[in-house]
C-alpha cells in the first residue's frame, strides 16, 4: 500500500531475515525426526508514524517476530511441511495484529536426511543432503493467499544424450556443433499453487512435502529420462522446457513453473606441445568449470487452473 508523506509516494515494510530454527519431534516407538529452517519474515503494516513521526507505537518489533517463529515451533506438537510452517507464522502475524495487512515469510530448509548404519535406517542419526526445499508465503488479512515451493541447489548431470547445434554462426562464433557432450546444471525451480486462500489449501499432513519428493524427480526424471537409453537433449533450453511441462501435465494443483539452469560446461581437454600430441580429446577427459557459465532460465504457467 502507497501512503502519501510529506507529499511523496511512500512505500514500506520491515522484518527479521535469517531466523534459524531447528525443531525435533519424537514419535512413541523411539524415532526421531528434525527439520532445520532458515525463516526470512517480511509485514505490511500501517506504521508509517514510525518514519515521519518518530512514532512506534505500531510497531511489531523485529525481535518479537524472531521469537514468535520458536514460540510457533514449540507450538508445532506434530511434525508439518516447511509450507504449513510458513503459512501458519503468516497467518499470524495478519490475524494477531490489527496493524499488519499483509505477511511474507520465506524459508529454505536443510536438508537434513535419516543416515542408514549396517543397512537400516537410524533412529537419530541425520547427514546433511545437497538440494534445499524453499518456500515463499503472502498471506493478506482477508486469508488471501500465495503459495510458492521451490528446490535451489539440485545438481544434474549426464555423460551423454545432449549435444547443440545449428546455432546462429557468424565471424564471432568459434563453438563446434555437436551431438555429443557432457550436460550439467543446477537446477533453481520456484512452482506456484493454485490455492489461492489459507482455508483452501490440503489438510493432509505432510501434503507438500510430499509433493516437494514428487516435483523433484519428475525434474530429474525429465533430465535424464529412462535409466538404460535415457533421452536427447538438443539444448538445455529444450530440456527445461520439458522439465517445466512435465511438472504442469502431473500436477494439477501447480499453476506455474520457473526454472532457472545454469550450463556448466565441461571443456574438451585437448593438449599438445610443439612436436607431439599430450592428450587427444575422445569423449574421455573434459575441463570443468563453472565461470563463465550459460544462463537460461524461463517461466512457463497455465492460462486457466485446473483445480
Ligand atoms: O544448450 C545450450 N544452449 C545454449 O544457448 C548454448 N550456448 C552455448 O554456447 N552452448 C549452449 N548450449
Amino acid at each position: 500500500m502507497a501512503n502519501k508523506v510529506d507529499g511523496f509516494n511512500f512505500e514500506q515494510r520491515h522484518g527479521k531475515a535469517r531466523v534459524r530454527v531447528a525443531r525435533v519431534w519424537r514419535n512413541r516407538d523411539g524415532r526421531h525426526f528434525i527439520v532445520e529452517w532458515n525463516v526470512s519474515i517480511s509485514l505490511l503494516s500501517n506504521c508509517v508514524a514510525a518514519y515521519d513521526r518518530d512514532d512506534n507505537s505500531d510497531i511489531v518489533a523485529t525481535d518479537t517476530m524472531k521469537n514468535t517463529v520458536y514460540a510457533k515451533a514449540k507450538e508445532c506438537t506434530e511434525q508439518l511441511s516447511v509450507e504449513d510452517f510458513a503459512v501458519l507464522l503468516a497467518k499470524h502475524f495478519t490475524s494477531y495484529y490489527q496493524q499488519v495487512y499483509t505477511a511474507i515469510v520465506k524459508i529454505v530448509e536443510k536438508p537434513w536426511e535419516r543416515i542408514s548404519v549396517d543397512g537400516q535406517p537410524h533412529e537419530h542419526g541425520f547427514k546433511l543432503g545437497s538440494e534445499r526445499h524453499t518456500t515463499e508465503v503472502i498471506v493478506e488479512k482477508s486469508g488471501a493467499l500465495k503459495l510458492t515451493s521451490g528446490v535451489e541447489g539440485l545438481a544434474l548431470l549426464k555423460t551423454t544424450k545432449s549435444g547443440f547445434e545449428g546455432f546462429i554462426r557468424d565471424k564471432y562464433t568459434a563453438l563446434p556443433e555437436t551431438r555429443e557432450r557432457i550436460l550439467a546444471t543446477e537446477v533453481t525451480a520456484s512452482w506456484r499453487y493454485s490455492y489461492e486462500s489459507v482455508s483452501s489449501i490440503p489438510q493432509k499432513p505432510l501434503y507438500f512435502a510430499e509433493r516437494y519428493l514428487d516435483v523433484k524427480i519428475v525434474l530429474a526424471g525429465t533430465f535424464f529420462g529412462p535409466p538404460k537409453e535415457g533421452v536427447y537433449s538438443p539444448s538445455v533450453q529444450s530440456t527445461l522446457f520439458q522439465m517445466a511441462k512435465t511438472v504442469l501435465n502431473r500436477f494439477p494443483d501447480i499453476s506455474s513453473v520457473q526454472l532457472k539452469m545454469p550450463n556448466l560446461h565441461f571443456l574438451p581437454v585437448n593438449l599438445s606441445s610443439k612436436n607431439n600430441g599430450i592428450v587427444k580429446f575422445e569423449d574421455d577427459v573434459y575441463l570443468p568449470t563453472d565461470e563463465p557459465h550459460g544462463s537460461i532460465e524461463a517461466n512457463l504457467s497455465r492460462f486457466w487452473s485446473k483445480l
